[in-house]
This record gives C-alpha cells, structure tokens and sequence, in this order.
C-alpha cells in the first residue's frame, strides 16, 4: 500500500465482552448447511449461470446434502424467476430439501417473490435490509435508525401477511442485517428483534436470524465476539436458527466461520469453492473437510471432490486455484524432498502398522488428510522437480513402477533423477523417472557385457554350482567359469578367475516386480570399489530372477567401472 495512504484508514474497534466464552468452546458436531451458491455465488459471476446450468447445480448441491439451497432472487429477473418456477413445476425439489428465495425488504418485490414460490411445500424467505452507520448514510441516504428498523419492520409484515395466501406452504423467515459485522451490535439485536417480535417463532417453529459479515473489516476472533454477543441478547433464543454468513475479503472466511460456530452459531451459508461477491463467500468444503478432518461427520458428501469441481467449473466458468484447500491441483503434492522424505516414511509406515490396527489414526506428516477420502489418487502426491529428494524419487519408482529400492541406493538414484530435473528446468513425469532410471541403473552393459551364462549342478563340489558365461569385456568376446554357492557368488568367482574382480559385494536384494507393465525381478546388488572404496548400486531387470541378479552385478560393476 502507498504509504501516504496508509493514515486514511482505521483499526475496527474491539467488542466489549470480556466475558467472552467462545475461545474456550469446541466445534463438536455440524451446524444446518445452506448453500448460496445458485444466488451468491451466482449474483457475482461475469456470466451468470442458464436455467440450464443452474438446475444442473441444484441436483449437484442435492447429491451433495445439502438440505438448504438459497436458489436465487426470484424477483430481480426473469431467469432467476423462471428457475424458482421450473423446480417447482417439475418436482425437482427432493422431499427432504428446502429452497430459500432472497428478497429486499421492498413491497413489489417480496409480493414478486410469493408468486414465484406457489406451489412449492416448504420455502425459506429471505429479507434483508442493511444496517450499518456506513450504508445507512451512504446506501439509505443519511437514514436514521428508526427508518432502517421500519423498512425491516415492514418487510417482515409484508411477509407475515401474505403467508396465508399460499396455505400449501410452510413459510420459514429469515432476516439478515446485511452488513451487520459493521453494524453496532445494539443496532442489530434491535432489528433482529423487532423482526423475531413480529414473527413469533418458536423451538417448533423456529425462524432464522442470519448475521452477514458482508464485507469483512475485523480479525475472526472480533466476528466472534459479535455472534457470542448476539446470541446472548437475541430475543427467543431458542426459537431462533442463527446463522453465518460469512464473505472472504481479509481472506479469514473460513476462521471467522469456525470460530462463530465456536460463538454459538447454529447454522452455516457459502458457497462450493468460495464463489461469491469480490473475494466471494464461505467456501463449504473447506469448512466441512475441516471437520471431518477433526473425525465430525457433516451430512455432506466430498468423497468424489475431482467431480465436483469439474460440474463447478464448467457452469460457473470459474477455476478452483491449484492452492485451494482439499480441491486444488497441487494440495496433496510434495515436490521438496524432505517434505517427500517424511510422506514416503509416513505412508510405508501406515501401510505396515494398519496390518495390527485397523482404525489406526490418520497420521502422515504433511497430509491432513488421506487424499483417497475425497477421491484423489496418491499418484500426484509426490512429484519431482529440481527442489526434490531422494525419497520422493523411490517412492515413485515404488508407487508407480514397482521398484523397492534398498533404502541406501535411494540417495545414488535421488541424485541422479533430481539432477536431471534440474538441467531440464522443469518436473519429470513418473515415465521420465522410469526412464532414467533404466538409462542409468539398470542393465548396464558397457565396460562389460554378459552375453550368456549356464548353471552346472553336476560337476560341482557338494552345495556348490558351477557358472560358465559367456562376457564381452572392453569389445573382447570371453568365456569364463567359476564355482561357488549361488549363481552370483559362482559369477562372481568367474571374473575373479578371468582377473576382473576389484570389488567386493556388500548388499544383494531381489524382489518380483509389483504392478504395471515390467512382470519381470529386478535384483539390485552394491559393490565396493577395492581400488577407491567407492559403493555403487547397480540393477538387473529379467524374467528370471537368478538372471536379474547376474545383470545386477554386471550393472553395478559397470557403474563402478564408468
Ligand atoms: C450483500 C448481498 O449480496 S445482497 C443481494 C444482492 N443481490 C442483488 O442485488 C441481485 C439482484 N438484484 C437486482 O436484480 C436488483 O438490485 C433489484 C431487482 C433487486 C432491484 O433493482 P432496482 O430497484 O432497479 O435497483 P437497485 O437495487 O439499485 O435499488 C436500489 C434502491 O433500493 C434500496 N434498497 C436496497 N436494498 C434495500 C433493502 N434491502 N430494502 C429496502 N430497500 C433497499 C436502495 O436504498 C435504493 O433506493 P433509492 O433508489 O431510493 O436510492
Ligand atoms: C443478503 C446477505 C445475507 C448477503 O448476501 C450478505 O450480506 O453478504
């Protein structure tokens, strides 16, 4: 910001409760969701949805759970109208599911509004009118309090009057002091309480008080404060649903909705994916996953996020940001290496410990949690760019290819792999990793190649075999032999008798290749250099497992001798 410019602004006063409870409370179970995305969300787009897009949204938000849907402003336009008519007609609104129609405290349009829901069997009307000092003056034009609690007064009559005109109805109100996180708090109660005096609701036939923070000036823990506050003084607490509402401008959405909840707050509006006005509203599934990641169940359905977004995206035209919690592309990836370390570590392990424990907690550094329960695959997990390290590299190589590298060939083949990244300038796929890994480790046939090789039971000593190979050793055909107890320790011998053995072998692992396309062994065997002490890994991939081993070695010598 400029900083000239910085004087013009003020710090938001604080909320005089210091009896404050709220910080000490626990969000334990799911408030009632309503989704504003066929009206908030919609309201904001720079091209809002069709008829058609809009009833594709209502059954994706229905097979979600939502049982509040706000579907629009069925009297600021034919559309919107229309479409409030079109659910109706059609049955399209599930039994169980409430649609919610916003209105301003204006007569023409909440009269539009009853017409637009006849029929239906149950509807949420939604009133609002502002109520801070600031739009009173700007928006009402120097309004004093008393009109701006008349227009609210009259709105709520309005509505109480011509709900017997539609008795096939159940008419639920709500009220919201729009702009009420900016509205003094006594201000507010005295509408909300003016309406619920009107209204009479009761625990039965509750009404809904929505409190808006419609555009956010203050830190979350001030929101707070003003739901603790309000639930306090509103008249018939307990006929009331108070809800949120809250938009996203300091980018503390998502905070100020937790913590009202902690405050009191029974209900919850926002939006998928946080559309809405400016930096938009509430997203849901944020504040949903957050609590199943807390172990509450929330009545919503985010096991197949993937598809979700793919509807969101395509009928509002929007994109969900790569950094999006829970939904964006990149939220479940590691690409730095120790963050890959502690994945890879923390996912064996989970692996190996839930053979004991079958609830055993979700528990994996990095991940809050298990990206297959909203539907993502683990393969984007890790991914590999230049910040990348050793154990990211294995772990695909094991997740993808079906390669268990022995834990201290890991560094050897990290190095190489994230170093490639590096001079390309850009990430490596999982089939450029296999890639390279197969150009650099495995099969190695240059100094020396293994061209055939034959095990002899019968001419050995008692437990021993006897290997004759057939090897191409710096462009020289060769046969050699040697005895031993294996066919590697028998090979092994054969170049020790041909003079080639300056090395020693000190680690062997074989395992069948998991998945994919290679149903072939892979072998690694580590050799140390008895010239430098150098330890280089090198792998075999064959059909036969005894062959993979030989063509270990070989690769492994080569690498030593490269
Ligand atoms: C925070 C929110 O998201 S609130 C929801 C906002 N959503 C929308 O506005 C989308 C739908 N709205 C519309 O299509 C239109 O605004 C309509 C159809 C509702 C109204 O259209 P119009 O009357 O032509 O225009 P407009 O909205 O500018 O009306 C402004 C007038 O209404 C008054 N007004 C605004 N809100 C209210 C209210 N809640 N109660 C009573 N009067 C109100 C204003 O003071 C202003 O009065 P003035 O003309 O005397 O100055
Ligand atoms: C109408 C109200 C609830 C609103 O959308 C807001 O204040 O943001």
């Amino acid at each position: 910001m400029k900083p000239d410019n910085i004087s013009k602004y003020r710090p938001f006063p604080p909320v005089n409760l210091t009896d404050r409870t709220w910080p000490d409370q626990q969000i334990t179970s799911a408030p009632i969701w309503c989704s504003v995305d066929l009206r908030d969300g919609n309201q904001a787009l720079p091209q809002p949805m069709t008829i058609e897009e809009k009833l594709e949204f209502f059954d994706l938000l229905c097979q979600i759970g939502f049982k509040q849907i706000e579907i629009g402003f069925p009297s600021a336009a034919d559309t919107e109208y229309n479409f409030c008519r079109r659910l109706i007609e059609e049955n399209r609104i599930p039994e169980d599911v409430t649609i919610q129609i916003l209105v301003q405290t204006r007569e023409h349009l909440i009269r539009r509004s009853f017409e637009a829901i006849k029929g239906v069997k149950r509807a949420i009307v939604h009133i609002y009118n502002s109520t801070s000092p600031l739009q009173r003056r700007v928006t009402f034009s120097d309004a004093s309090r008393e009109q701006i609690r008349d227009i609210a007064v009259a709105g709520a009559e309005l509505v109480k009057e011509l709900t017997p005109t539609i008795p096939e109805t159940e008419i639920v109100l709500q009220y919201s002091p729009e702009s009420f996180s900016d509205t003094e708090l006594d201000f507010a109660v005295e509408c909300c309480n003016a309406i619920i005096d009107i209204w009479q609701p009761t625990p039965e036939k509750k009404m809904i008080i929505n409190l808006p923070d419609t555009v956010q000036w203050a830190t979350p823990n001030i929101h707070a404060d003003q739901i603790e506050w309000m639930c306090r003084n509103l008249a018939k607490r307990g006929a009331l649903s108070v809800s949120l509402h809250t938009h996203n401008d300091r980018g503390t959405g998502t905070a100020a909705t937790e913590l009202g909840l902690m405050a009191g707050a029974d209900r919850v509006e926002g939006t998928l994916f946080g559309n809405g006005e400016r930096t938009g509203n509430l997203d849901i599934v944020t504040v949903a996953l957050n609590m199943n990641s807390h172990g509450i169940p929330t009545g919503l359905d985010f096991s197949d996020l993937s598809s979700i977004r793919a509807v969101y995206e395509r009928v509002t035209r929007m994109t969900v940001s790569d950094r999006s919690p829970y939904a964006g592309e990149l939220v479940f990836t590691a690409f730095s290496g120790s963050h890959q370390d502690a994945i890879k570590k923390g996912l064996d392990r989970r692996r190996k410990e839930r053979t004991e424990q079958a609830d055993l907690a979700w528990g994996v550094p990095y991940l809050t949690i298990d990206p297959e329960d909203i539907g993502r695959s683990y393969e984007a997990i890790i991914r590999i760019n230049s910040q990348s390290g050793k154990g990211g590299v294995a772990y695909i190589l094991d997740r993808e290819h079906g390669f268990d590298l022995p834990k201290t060939m890991h560094p050897q083949v990290g190095k190489s792999i994230y170093e490639l990244a590096d001079s390309q300038s850009k990430e490596l796929d999982a089939s450029e990793i296999r890639e390279a890994f197969f150009e650099h480790f495995v099969n190695v046939s240059q100094p020396l190649q293994l061209i055939e090789y034959e095990l002899d039971h019968n001419r050995a000593a008692a437990g021993q075999v006897l290997c004759h190979a057939c090897i191409i050793v710096d462009g020289t055909e060769k046969e050699i032999s040697g005895e031993g107890n294996g066919p590697i320790n028998s090979f092994v011998h054969a170049l020790e008798t041909a003079g080639l053995k300056d090395f020693t072998l000190t680690d062997y692992r074989s395992h069948a290749i998991r998945g994919g396309s290679d149903s072939d062994s892979a072998a690694y065997i580590q050799l140390r250099s008895n010239e430098n002490s150098g330890i280089l890994w090198g792998c075999g991939v064959d059909p036969s497992i005894e062959m993979a081993g030989l063509k270990a070695l070989v690769s492994a010598y080569n690498l030593l001798h490269g």
